[in-house]
């Protein structure tokens, strides 16, 4: 037998116990309460079936042979028999109440830890899962989890023990009458196994092609502009087309299976009752085995309600069979392992003189300015095992320097800033920060020593201000209008509708490239932070937006430690240390006049010999 088949329930199963296992510790009376009211509606359910049977024989038929009949202990029993439908209404109302806000409660807790968790996930784990399959777990797993906690496995539960209940109730009444039923029960399985077993393959592909086709949709809407540009939207359509096709396809298989559990075992259910009510009759007639009639009118009640919890049962197992597929792609995503953070020095605010930083080292409570120096030694890199992208890279920035990264594209000049900012770990070698390994620098104070200004700007949804805010939480608004000014984007704010208070989309698409790159510099600019790195950050835009940009990132630069990556090499002339990256090594370092002097390849970049892309 295949592996993955023969693992596979025992998957299932661990989810399933892992599952029940967060419900219990979560909302443990809840979910207790519930299960006991199941119990008690299914038992009333039987309770009432069987009071059928006093009801025919202990009042019914001695009353047909009374002459004047008296009806006060029959009305008596039925008060009876109402008390014990109603105490099932009551307990069924309660559970699937309860079970309902249950799952809503649920709902909300694994969407905030897995947003949480998520947050905290390293950035190779994105490299690796696209974002449309990460949001599918967010939207449809969440959703078809929810679903099974709040309907599925009550009903589940409750159909369960109902047979229960009803099997009880069939054995007491007749066992003979009950073995017949199994027979033909029994015949009736092996169809249901097959679909289902059927059904529930085709319900986890249709899971998969589900994530598939969001994935598609998301990558799609992200390039929309490429998209049209490039005329691609008969090719786009007909891939999605490709797609959702298959989804359609699975999901009708997955369906068409799941449908016709419900007609073939009702039938089922019909011909076990023309058969007890045939043989059972003949044997009341006949007087075999003592059968009364208030026996036989119990016995095809209940056998009425032993089929349906069967059918009930296998198509609940089609919504829990998918749900726990949606299940474990979540725990799957709650396993992965969260960025490594074992950094004792933590970075806080001088009170004294505003804009120092000081590392504190919370091993020994020693305090020291940080002052912006970043060394590299024998750097070695790679963004997966075996395929190493960085090449004994050495560098020794000292604070205050604006050092420039240049080279062909694929050089490798975004990875060594990913580097300082452990977005990825170094393979091999030494990184420090004032003289600090930077693994023993608690990611978020690393982080928060830097700003940094993308060619992707990134603004959220919100107004100019809380964007700009966003770099410092704290700013005041005076703060704000500084670094605006100081970043040439304060013009442009004004002209806005609103100023500062203008709202912008998450994609600020109303803004020109230029603007949102002078926004997210003021956004640098309030951070205020010793180190920055500059990526690409003015290579999308024209020549006078790009002066005013050059302007605010000089302001932005000034007395701290800086790493531009630029494909404009007019931008980084002024740098104190440019080094030159080709495959992932450094193949040449100066300042302008050094390397131009040199003739090598920065020459060759400069002077237009060398295409940078
Ligand atoms: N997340 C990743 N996973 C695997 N390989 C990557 C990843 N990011 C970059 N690479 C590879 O690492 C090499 C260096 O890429 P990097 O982005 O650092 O180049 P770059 O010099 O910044 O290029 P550009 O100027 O085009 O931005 C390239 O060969 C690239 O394919």
């Amino acid at each position: 037998m295949d592996a993955s088949v023969k693992t596979a329930p025992r998957k299932k199963s661990a989810t399933l116990r892992r599952l029940l296992k967060f419900i219990i510790s979560t909302y443990k009376v809840t979910f207790l309460l519930s299960m006991l009211a199941i119990i008690i509606a299914a038992a009333s359910t039987v309770a009432g079936s069987l009071f059928l049977q006093r009801l025919i024989d202990d009042y019914i038929v001695p009353m047909t042979k009374q002459s004047v009949p008296n009806f006060g202990p029959l009305l008596q029993a039925i008060v009876v028999m109402g008390t014990i439908y109603l105490i099932g209404v009551i307990a069924t109302f309660f559970f699937t109440r309860t079970m309902a806000v249950l799952g809503q409660r649920l709902q909300k807790k694994i969407r905030d830890e897995m947003f949480i968790h998520m947050e905290k996930l390293p950035i190779s784990y994105f490299d690796q899962n696209d974002y449309g399959d990460v949001m599918s777990r967010f939207t449809n797993d969440v959703d078809t989890l929810m679903q099974m906690i709040s309907q599925s496995i009550p009903q589940f539960l409750n159909s369960l023990f109902n047979l229960v209940f009803v099997v009880i109730g069939m054995l007491t009444l007749s066992p003979l009458l009950t073995l017949i039923s199994f027979v033909v029960f029994g015949l009736s399985i092996s169809v249901v196994k097959f679909l289902t077993g059927k059904s529930s393959s085709y319900f986890k592909q249709q899971q998969n092609k589900m994530g598939h086709v969001n994935g598609y949709g998301e990558e799609i809407l992200n390039g929309l502009k490429v998209v049209k540009v490039f005329s691609h939207e008969p090719m786009v359509k007909a891939q999605f087309n490709l797609l959702n096709q298959d989804l359609k396809t699975v999901s009708g298989n997955a369906n068409g299976f799941a449908t016709m559990l419900f007609p073939i075992m009702g039938n089922v259910g019909n011909l076990l009752y023309v058969l007890i009510a045939l043989i059972g009759g003949t044997f009341v007639v006949n007087g075999v085995s003592g059968l009364t009639l208030g026996a036989i009118a119990a016995f095809l009640q209940l056998s009425r309600s032993f089929s349906m919890p069967i059918a009930q049962i296998s198509q609940q197992l089609n919504t829990i069979v998918l749900a726990l597929a949606g299940a474990q792609r979540i725990f799957q995503l709650q396993d992965e392992v969260e960025e490594e953070d074992h950094g004792q020095v933590t970075i806080t605010h001088d009170d004294q003189v505003k804009s120092q930083w000081l590392w504190h080292n919370t091993a020994d409570g020693s305090t020291t300015p940080v002052r912006g120096k970043i060394v590299f030694e024998h750097v070695d890199f790679g963004y997966v095992p075996g395929k190493t992208i960085l090449h004994d890279i050495n560098i020794d920035a000292k604070p205050g320097m604006k050092i420039a990264l240049v080279g062909q594209t694929g050089a490798g000049k975004t990875t060594i800033s990913n580097m300082i900012n452990r977005f990825y770990e170094i393979s091999a070698g030494k990184l420090t920060f004032d003289g600090i390994d930077v693994r023993d620098i608690n990611k978020s104070a690393l982080r928060q020593a830097m700003a940094i200004v993308l060619q992707e700007t990134n603004l959220f949804s919100g107004t100019v201000m809380e964007n700009i805010r966003f770099g410092n939480p704290e700013a005041t608004d005076n703060e704000i209008f500084h670094a605006a000014k100081l970043a040439h984007a304060d013009q442009f704010i004004k002209d806005l509708e609103n100023g500062f208070n203008t709202r912008i989309d998450g994609d600020g698409s109303d803004l020109s490239q230029g603007q949102k790159q002078l926004l997210s510099i003021a956004r640098a600019m309030v951070s205020d932070t010793p180190l920055m790195i500059l990526d690409e950050a003015t290579s999308s835009i024209d020549t006078k937006t790009e002066r005013l940009v050059q302007a605010g990132m000089d302001n932005l630069l000034a007395g701290r430690t800086s790493f531009v990556i630029a494909h404009r090499l007019s931008t980084i002339a002024n740098a104190d240390l440019i080094l030159v990256i080709d495959h992932g090594r450094i193949i040449e370092q100066g300042n302008h006049e050094e390397l131009i002097e040199k003739h090598g390849e920065y020459y060759q970049l400069y002077t237009g010999k060398k295409e940078l892309d």
